[in-house]
């Protein structure tokens, strides 16, 4: 009896990780067409996602459908089996960079800021657009035993942390969102309307209707634009004084409402004398210090000469005056307050910490730096872990335990899904919050240039959470500790549910606590120290924040992470890594056809999807594809087939070989399953018996530059070819 074809979702995205699926996806179909499982490609990249959404004057070559929008609708049935690879979460800059690269190859989609429609629009498809829609469950990521020995085994390098390092955290003291927030549980299902009202009473409706069902915690908060300003300059002043690079650290990218203003600030204030000098002809040319002082160079090129130099000379008096900026890229002259994609938090402070503290000035050399961390809701946390670096020297990856985390992320939750309920006053007045009964539910004074946020957890999410932590405590006996302070509007609501439904579990032997992200920081680096485990269970932006941190210290990356996302309705989506889609590593490979991107996540999550599968559709084969690629993933951590960092040896071409030579050796060894033992017996013959060719083919072409025909459309044949260089492993893959 032939078995009905199961289905694994395989997604397209962007930069790195995209590259390397020209690779690795050939490979995955070939050793998983035989057991009766499709591999399905679906594209989630933010050009597939530009082009889905603005059909209207695409040809019907060019049109295609909305990918995204049926992978969310999968989310929902149990048999989804979903591998998502990283993709793009476009800021303001990148969006447009897209849709010019889109255009220039003839696609006819609008400009960014054709119209007001037009612009929101795009909206959908700006920032954290694709996660919060698949992310349909909460989530578990940790590194499994065999990446965290080989870690162990073979420590990544870390930065010397020094007593005297002058590098700290700077947050805001009060009127943050921290000390704003009020939160409320909605005993019976409701709806609530945010409005603004306006000093002489006129209300405005921000918001008509958000649904709110029985259990939910919702809250709401503001912060100070007056009060970020001032913190901002005091952070400068004090970066000054101290003699240290000025760093901002936010999250643009998932908070893509709130942090591009906050970013903005940062920007204005920093470069107050030359904004107010040129204030009229700013305005007038429309430009948006929310998108980064990226936003004022594009304008530069389009003015005369004379008022271009002057403008470059007042930018210049600015770095002579201000304190130094870390800096992306110093050859080029980007700073850490030109885009605000380039430095966000998640990674951009576990690097810092690995390197000792240190980021990047002007002159290629490495600085002790101030790292501006505005809100204190989730700050502490970095500021405890410079302040115990500086006591206790580095981390060392050779000891050190690990920090698995359960974050809750089901239906949107917390600042996660504040996107649509997120609003900047445009006028000194009130927002407040009421419900479908005309009761009030919250209200905020607020000042012109204030920002207000809404969230909302659902319970149902909540419970899922809390089970995911216990089950996840007693399959690994380790401890776990809910990181929720009470002196949180928010986190006392959590507290209250964690507490009760803890009560429905069986935590005997279990050691569960609840501490503030500040004690519970401490006590995990602690045990840490002495080489012991604790999971992190977390709120969604913890969630974010302590999958990079950790795993950073502990494997030097977070692409390793296993990376899970049960889902509610029971399918399974599968994450590969914790960490982005790494630009940096598209630049290098189109300079030197070399690609670090390291797809150990990609190998684990595969490996995690296929177990999935053999549970839930009965697929014996597919049992056998996990297993064997768990060990043939086992030799490969060994035998250190990574890519390095340098050219010099094999890259992610030549560690995608690796792993498929050690995965058809397995294959052929077991006794499971003696269909796919004949097979893949020749299989592994053929490409251990040319290895060195395959090898040598594969690097071939290091050093030299690679053309893959575009950015975030690149050129399908082009770089299949480049990803593919091998004619001979392709042709034994092909053969299969
Ligand atoms: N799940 C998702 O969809 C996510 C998407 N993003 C998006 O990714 C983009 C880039 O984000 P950014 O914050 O710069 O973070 P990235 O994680 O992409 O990059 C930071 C650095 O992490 C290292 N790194 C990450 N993944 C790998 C890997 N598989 N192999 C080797 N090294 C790796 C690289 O370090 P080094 O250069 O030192 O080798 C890289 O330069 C943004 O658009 C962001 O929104 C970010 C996080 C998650
Ligand atoms: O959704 C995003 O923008 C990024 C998500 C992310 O960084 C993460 O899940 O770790
Ligand atoms: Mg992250």
């Amino acid at each position: 009896m032939t078995k009905q074809t199961s289905q694994i979702i395989y997604t397209k995205v962007d930069e790195a990780p995209a590259l390397a699926t020209y690779s690795f996806l050939p490979i995955i179909r070939a050793f998983t067409k035989s057991s009766n499982i499709e591999m399905v490609s679906k594209d989630i990249s933010l050009a597939g996602r530009i082009i889905a959404n603005f059909p209207d004057n695409l040809t019907d070559d060019q049109k295609m459908s909305d990918h995204l929008a049926i992978l969310g609708e999968l989310t929902q049935d149990p048999n989804a089996n979903i591998i998502k690879l990283p993709n793009i979460s476009a800021s303001i800059p990148q969006l447009k960079a897209a849709i010019k690269e889109l255009q220039e190859k003839g696609f006819n989609v609008p400009n960014y800021d054709e119209s007001e429609e037009i612009t929101k629009r795009y909206s959908k498809i700006l920032g954290s657009a694709v996660n919060p829609v698949l992310r349909e469950g909460n989530s578990d990521r940790r590194a499994p035993g065999a990446v965290k020995n080989y870690a162990k085994n073979n420590p990544h390098r870390m930065g010397e942390w020094k007593k005297d390092s002058k590098t700290a955290v700077a947050h805001m003291q009060k009127d943050d969102f921290y000390g704003s927030e009020l939160s409320a549980t909605m005993e019976k299902e409701n709806d609530v309307k945010i409005s603004f009202i306006d000093e002489n009473g006129n209300e405005k409706v921000l918001k008509a209707s958000t649904p709110l069902e029985a259990g939910e915690v919702i809250d709401a908060t503001k912060m100070s634009a007056k009060a970020l300003q001032e913190f901002y300059q005091e952070a400068i002043d004090e970066a000054k004084k101290k003699d240290v690079l000025l760093s901002l650290h936010l999250k643009a990218t998932m908070m893509k409402v709130s942090d591009p203003i906050m970013f903005g600030y940062a920007v204005k204030v920093y470069f107050k004398d030359l904004i107010e000098k040129h204030k009229e002809l700013f305005d007038e040319l429309g430009v948006n210090f929310n998108n980064g002082i990226g936003d004022l160079y594009y304008y530069l090129d389009k003015i005369d000469a004379d008022k271009k130099a002057e403008i470059e000379a007042d930018i210049a008096a600015i770095y002579e005056k201000q304190p130094r900026l870390a800096m992306v890229n110093s050859h080029k002259g980007i700073t850490n307050l030109h885009v605000p994609s380039d430095v966000i938090i998640d990674a951009s402070m576990p690097a810092m910490i690995r390197g000792g503290g240190k980021m990047w000035n002007a002159n290629d050399k490495e600085e002790d730096t101030l790292a501006m961390i505005p809100d204190r809701c989730y700050a502490t946390t970095f500021q405890a872990v410079i302040d115990d670096c500086k006591e206790n020297g580095a981390l060392d990856p050779k000891t050190m335990g690990s920090v698995p985390n359960v974050g809750l992320m089901a239906k949107k939750a917390e600042e996660y899904g504040s996107h649509d309920k997120t609003f900047q006053a445009e006028n000194n007045g009130t927002i407040k919050v009421t419900d479908k009964n005309g009761n009030e539910v919250f209200s905020f004074d607020v000042e012109k240039g204030d920002i207000f946020r809404m969230c909302q957890a659902k319970d149902a999410p909540i419970q899922d959470w809390v089970k995911l932590a216990v089950t996840r405590a007693r399959l690994s006996n380790t401890p776990a500790i809910f990181w929720l302070d009470e002196n949180r509007a928010h986190d006392a609501q959590l507290i209250k549910k964690v507490t009760e439904y803890l009560k429905q579990h069986d935590t005997n032997g279990l050691d569960i606590s609840i501490m503030t992200p500040l004690e519970a920081t401490k006590k995990t680096l602690q045990r840490m120290r002495k080489g012991l485990d604790t999971i992190s269970v977390t709120g969604n932006v913890l969630r974010d924040y302590n999958t990079d941190l950790f795993p950073i210290l502990e494997l030097g990356t977070s692409a390793k992470m296993l990376s899970i996302v049960p889902l509610m309705k029971g399918g399974g989506l599968f994450e590969t890594g914790a960490g982005g889609s790494a630009p940096k590593h598209v630049q290098q490979f189109v300079e030197e056809s070399y690609l670090r991107w390291d797809s150990l996540g990609e190998f684990m999550a595969l490996a995690a999807s296929l177990e999935h599968l053999a549970n839930s559709q009965d697929n014996e084969k597919a049992r056998v594809l996990a297993n064997t690629l768990d060990k043939a993933t086992g030799t490969f951590l060994e035998n250190d087939k990574s890519p390095a960092r340098k050219l010099g040896s094999i890259d992610n071409r030549g560690s995608h070989f690796y792993l498929t030579l050690y995965w058809a050796q397995e294959l052929a060894a077991q006794n499971d399953d003696a269909e796919l033992k004949a097979q893949f017996e020749k299989v592994a013959k053929e490409l251990s018996e040319n290895e060195e060719i395959i090898v040598k083919e594969l690097v071939e072409n290091h050093g030299k530059p690679s053309d893959i025909g575009g950015y975030y459309l690149p050129d399908d044949t082009k770089t299949l070819a480049a990803m593919r260089p091998s004619a001979t492993l392709n042709n034994i893959i092909d053969s299969i």
